[in-house]
């Protein structure tokens, strides 16, 4: 059965996705959406049936997106998304739509990188020191970004909460922007957001209706996004991956939703109902 939006905006995105499939979009975030949080994000993998749910879906909508702060080819590999049959035509739009990645011609389309980066690389672990980080905390590098992690350290919400201003100081000095998220500050390049990567794609694809699904702050600017288009008449739909691991759910996310649903399983059980629902129309 499929899972039924708890608001008027929401339902109709859903009915205008089920009538005219082909004009479509769904957009969905990788971590805590697609992929179970884990405590090590190099050990993160989407839910086992995730890349299965969408290449059933990906046939029978006109476009099917990961929009993920992940580097674009790392939500790819942990995905397994290259590999899957069906999923020739993803799109995964990386680093808050920085980055681009076409499954169809198999291109990363990227910005040069910012040259704040260079710096705050170099800054950083001496920052981290200075303010005794303890045991636990990991600064991951992506690149064209870098996070500090603090899931692993003993008390990590204390620690994210002393480390915020330092990290949005150190941001500022050269250029960057904080993007706050699950026990993770990242210190990445402004002028991109979900929300602009969404809008672009809704735009070149002339899509007729828009589902996103997210579970963190970072996919608030796609939830601001669908409203926007919403008001502008294009019926979307805006679903909230709740957490399973026992913390407490992102608030704002879980109220900006039209479907809360369980986490990745949830997600999956969501794509697999609108699979069989669409296969279901067409007989
Ligand atoms: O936009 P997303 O696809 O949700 O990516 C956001 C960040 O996700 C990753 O961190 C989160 O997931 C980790 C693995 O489950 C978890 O350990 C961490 O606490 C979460 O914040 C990733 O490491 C970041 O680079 C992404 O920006």
């Amino acid at each position: 059965m499929l899972q039924e939006p708890t608001t008027t905006a929401g339902r109709a995105g859903l009915a205008a996705l089920l009538a005219d499939p082909a004009r479509a979009l769904l957009a969905l975030d990788f971590d805590g959406t697609l992929a179970p949080i884990v405590a090590d994000p190099e050990r993160a993998a989407a839910h086992p049936g995730a890349a299965a749910a969408l290449a059933a879906l990906a046939g029978r909508i006109g476009t099917v997106a990961v929009v993920t702060g992940r580097p674009a080819l790392a939500a790819v590999r942990l995905g397994g998304f290259a590999d899957t049959p069906g999923l020739e035509r993803l799109v995964v739009l990386g680093h808050y739509g920085a980055e681009r990645w076409d499954g169809a011609t198999g291109r990363l389309t990227a910005p040069q990188v910012h040259p704040g980066v260079a710096a705050v690389r170099a800054e950083l672990p001496g920052l981290l020191a200075a303010l005794d980080a303890p045991e636990g905390t990991w600064l991951e590098d992506k690149d064209r970004s870098l996070a500090v992690h603090t899931r692993r350290t003993a008390e990590p919400d204390a620690l994210l909460e002393r480390l915020r201003g330092p990290l949005a100081e150190l941001a500022a000095a050269h250029g960057l922007a904080v993007e706050p998220g699950r026990m993770v500050v990242e210190l990445r390049p402004p002028g991109v957001d979900k929300g602009a990567a969404l809008t672009g794609l809704v735009g070149e694809r002339a899509a007729g209706a828009v589902l996103y699904a997210g579970d963190d702050l970072g996919d608030l600017a796609a939830f601001a996004a669908v409203e926007r288009l919403r008001g502008a008449g294009l019926p979307g739909l805006l679903v909230a991956s709740g957490p399973v691991t026992g913390e407490p759910p992102v608030r704002e996310v879980a109220e900006r939703a039209d479907l809360v649903v369980p986490g990745p399983a949830g997600v999956v059980a969501l794509l697999e109902g609108l699979a069989r629902a669409l296969e279901g129309l067409r007989r």
